[in-house]
């Protein structure tokens, strides 16, 4: 058998510790499948007293956790720590400058600084790897990048945000507003440190960013995304699309086009009977189109501590046995810059609002959907207290381009009251 596998561990939060604990309960699996041990000697965390789900009596220990890179006993480093900058960054620079191989679930990090990461693993003939950070324990990395590398992509979607999703389904099944909800999933802990990463998008964003980059071959352009969070989806909504037969996701879709790299993340409608519409609580789905290879959809734990060591592990395998790949799937150098496309799918939109209630307001809104070029396949009016008169309108199929221009003109007809909240219906 080779020379063990050495690794030192960053970060021994719910990640860290779920793979330390893999790493002790399967000890002599993983060094068969990968015809080598592998052994953890260093870790480090911010906190050395905090008491920890696992024996770590055995490792060394590091204040900082930057010392992980420089020692001669580590041969992976595995960075567990989170964030786009600080402690997290550092390591990985310096585990890449002094000839570590890396694998890391922070999807931030090499959605903002993944190029340049990426290069620099590259130009030394170190691995990078990051299944954690997209989707959790669905291998979809290693999907996209080995499985699939005979297709041309056609497309990426998917819900890519436990959190999200929870809430959203959540505010179904219990009728709950959104406020509710989001304090429960705090409670349960299931938001980032940063809750506007989850209910903002931006942590899926990140996700589909990474996606995209290995799907078309493009450089990670995070800056690119069209994102919309769920902050503004109400029960109200949730009620509105059962009615309709549908239910709201956080969907993300990345698809090369003449026009550029479209990348969009998010909420919107699709029919409750649909894969994606079937989706509850925390789990997520991706679902991958090529050319010779169709539809393939992948479903399963989007985050927790088992799913996501998970996913490290297979990374530190990969590496045990000596796998090598690009990245992003191809030579980080040979990444292109593709410009930012805008969607131009014709799908009908869901349009709510409140209109002041009074003669003739709503055929301001029927005219400004008309001078856009919108046509209105169904109204509704609902029921109301006050002077301000909530109303939906289902649009028949235009673009995100005219929705957006009937928006502005809205604003100018002086009876929609706050911002309309618009969500395209997809095929799900
Ligand atoms: N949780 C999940 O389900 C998923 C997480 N991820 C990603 O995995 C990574 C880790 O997430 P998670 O385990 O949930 O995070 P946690 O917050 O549970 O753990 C973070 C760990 O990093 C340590 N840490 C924080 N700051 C420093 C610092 N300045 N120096 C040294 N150590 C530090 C903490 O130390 P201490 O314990 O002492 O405070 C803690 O052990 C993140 O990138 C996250 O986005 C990806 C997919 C799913
Ligand atoms: N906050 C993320 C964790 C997993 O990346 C989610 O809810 O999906």
């Amino acid at each position: 058998m080779s020379e063990p596998i050495r690794l030192g561990i960053a970060g021994l939060g719910t990640v860290g510790i779920g793979v330390v604990k893999i790493v002790q309960k399967h000890a002599d699996l993983l060094a068969a499948r990968a015809g080598r041990k592998v052994v953890i000697t260093a870790i480090s965390a911010r906190n050395r007293a905090k008491n920890r789900d696992a024996d770590l009596s055995a490792y060394e220990w590091a204040d900082d956790p930057v010392d992980l890179a420089r020692r001669d006993d580590v041969d992976v480093v595995v960075e567990l720590i989170g964030g786009d900058s600080g402690p997290a960054k550092a390591l990985v620079e310096a585990a890449l400058a002094n000839g570590k191989h890396v694998v890391t679930a922070n999807k931030a990090l090499l959605a903002h600084h993944g190029q340049a990461l990426a290069e620099a693993a590259e130009e030394a003939g170190l691995s990078l790897r990051f299944e954690a950070a997209v989707a959790g324990g669905i291998p979809v990395i290693k999907a996209l990048t080995e499985g699939l590398s005979g297709n041309v992509m056609r497309r990426v979607s998917g819900v890519m945000n436990g959190t999200c999703n929870y809430i959203l389904t959540r505010m179904e099944s219990a009728g709950l507003p959104y406020e509710v909800v989001f304090d429960e999933a705090d409670k349960l802990g299931f938001l980032e440190a940063d809750p506007n990463l989850d209910v903002g998008g931006i942590d899926a964003a990140h996700k589909l960013t990474l996606l995209a980059a290995i799907a078309f071959g493009t450089r990670p352009n995070f800056d690119a995304v069209m994102i919309e969070g769920i902050e503004r989806i109400s029960i109200d909504d949730i009620r509105h699309a059962a009615d309709l037969g549908l239910r709201i996701k956080l969907l993300g879709v990345a698809q090369m086009t003449g026009r550029g790299l479209e990348q969009s993340m998010t909420p919107c409608l699709v029919p409750v009977d649909s894969p994606l519409g079937q989706l509850m609580g925390g789990t997520n789905m991706v679902v991958l189109e090529g050319d010779s290879v169709g539809q393939i959809v992948l479903r399963g734990a989007g985050a927790g501590e088992g799913p996501t060591a998970s996913a490290v592990m297979g990374d530190v395998m990969d590496i045990a046995r000596g796998l090598r790949l690009p990245v992003f799937g191809q030579p980080a150098k040979q990444l292109i810059d593709a410009p930012a496309g805008r969607t131009t799918a014709a799908k009908a939109w869901y349009l709510r609002m409140s209109l002041m209630d009074r003669p003739g307001a709503l055929a301001k809104v029927a005219g400004a959907l008309g001078e856009a070029g919108v046509s209105i396949d169904r109204m509704r009016q609902y029921g109301h207290e006050d002077t301000s008169a909530p109303v939906l309108i289902i649009t028949h199929k235009t673009t995100r381009d005219a929705i957006d221009h009937a928006i502005a003109l809205f604003g100018h007809t002086g009876v929609v009251t706050g911002e309309p909240v618009a969500l395209a219906i997809e095929a799900g």
